[in-house]
């Protein structure tokens, strides 16, 4: 059978689980989760090769109505992701149900006019498939292109070799677009700045807010293999620095260990980590700021 390929973007409202699916079809780590919404800002590119086929995958933020100038950002390349898929896969939450923000979602999706797979997500909280099904068949009216539906747990596994089975035989006939062992297109730089900032969102709970950034200032690669990395870690309110800094440092050291602990796994290499905290107030209704902290740049160019 031909080989196929091709762009498949996964959409939905915030914290639907489109990067904790990313993750799973990719196998290995590469977006961010959290149950924090609006973790994912960019569109990260996961890429999956089999025998028969090849997928790119783009994980878009969540479409949701913005409340700040960062927040406008992240919907204008949700919906822009959108434009030059072969396939988009929405997702719905069993948990959440449905709400206004999946109306939103649809309205930019039956805009798009490009076929829909639906998925129902979270169904591992569901109490019988009859019940998952009934909600699938509820969700569908919302959307207008969809052709199918499949009800997974992203985070369990379940359903989710079939629906990868499912994408890759709908994709058009192409060559493979990227060599096998490319898991991302996302340059090493971004995926370290994703990490520093996951970590610093897991541990500080709710008291720090997705106003924080991360610059990357120094990635280099030492001749012995150490890759040395500093990064600035940047906080909107004087207040926040003391927060991420912890007790005699105690917040960022253990912000830095579990940050180096991932990159080294993924770079396969020896990490050297070096996190500042720098406050910039109001960073995110400032363009330039937004592109270097948000790491956005290459979604706007
Ligand atoms: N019970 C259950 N929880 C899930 C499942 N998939 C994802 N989650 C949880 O849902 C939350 C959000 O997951 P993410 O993958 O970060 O969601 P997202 O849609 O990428 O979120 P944004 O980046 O904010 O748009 C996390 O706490 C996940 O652990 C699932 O199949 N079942």
């Amino acid at each position: 059978m031909a080989f196929k390929s091709g762009v498949v973007s996964l959409v939905g409202k915030p914290n639907v689980g489109k990067s904790t699916l990313v993750n799973r079809f990719v196998g290995e780590k590469i977006a961010i989760v959290s149950d924090k919404v609006q973790t994912t800002r960019n569109r990260i590119g996961g890429i999956v090769t089999t025998e028969k086929g090849q997928v790119i995958f783009y994980d878009t933020p969540g479409i949701h109505k913005p409340l700040h100038k960062l927040g406008w950002y992240l919907v204008k390349i949700a919906v822009g992701a959108l434009n030059g898929s072969d396939l988009l896969l929405v997702m719905v939450d069993y948990e959440d149900g449905i709400k206004a923000s999946d109306h939103l979602v649809a309205r930019h999706v039956n805009a798009s006019k490009i076929p829909v797979f639906l998925v129902v997500n979270k169904i591992d909280i569901a109490p019988n498939s009859t019940r998952a099904t009934e909600f699938a068949v509820k969700a569908r009216e919302l959307f207008e292109n969809v052709e199918k539906h499949f009800l997974i747990s992203a985070e369990r596994g379940d359903g989710v070799t079939e629906l990868l089975d499912e994408i890759i035989e709908r994709l058009p006939e192409g060559p493979k677009l990227y060599p096998e062992d490319v898991i991302t297109d996302r340059s090493s730089r971004f995926m370290a700045a994703e990490i520093i900032r996951e970590k610093v969102l897991l541990l500080t709970k709710e008291e720090i807010p997705h106003s924080t950034g991360v610059y990357i200032h120094d990635f280099i690669e030492k001749e012995n293999g150490v890759l040395f990395i500093r990064a600035d870690i940047v906080v909107e309110r004087q207040s926040q620095k003391p927060i991420i800094i912890g007790k005699h440092g105690s917040m960022i050291k253990e912000i830095g260990m579990l940050a180096r602990q991932d990159m080294e796994y993924i770079f396969d290499t020896k990490v050297y980590l070096e996190l500042f905290v720098k406050v910039r107030k109001k960073w995110r209704e400032k363009d330039n700021f937004i592109q270097d902290f948000a790491n956005l740049k290459e979604d706007l160019e």
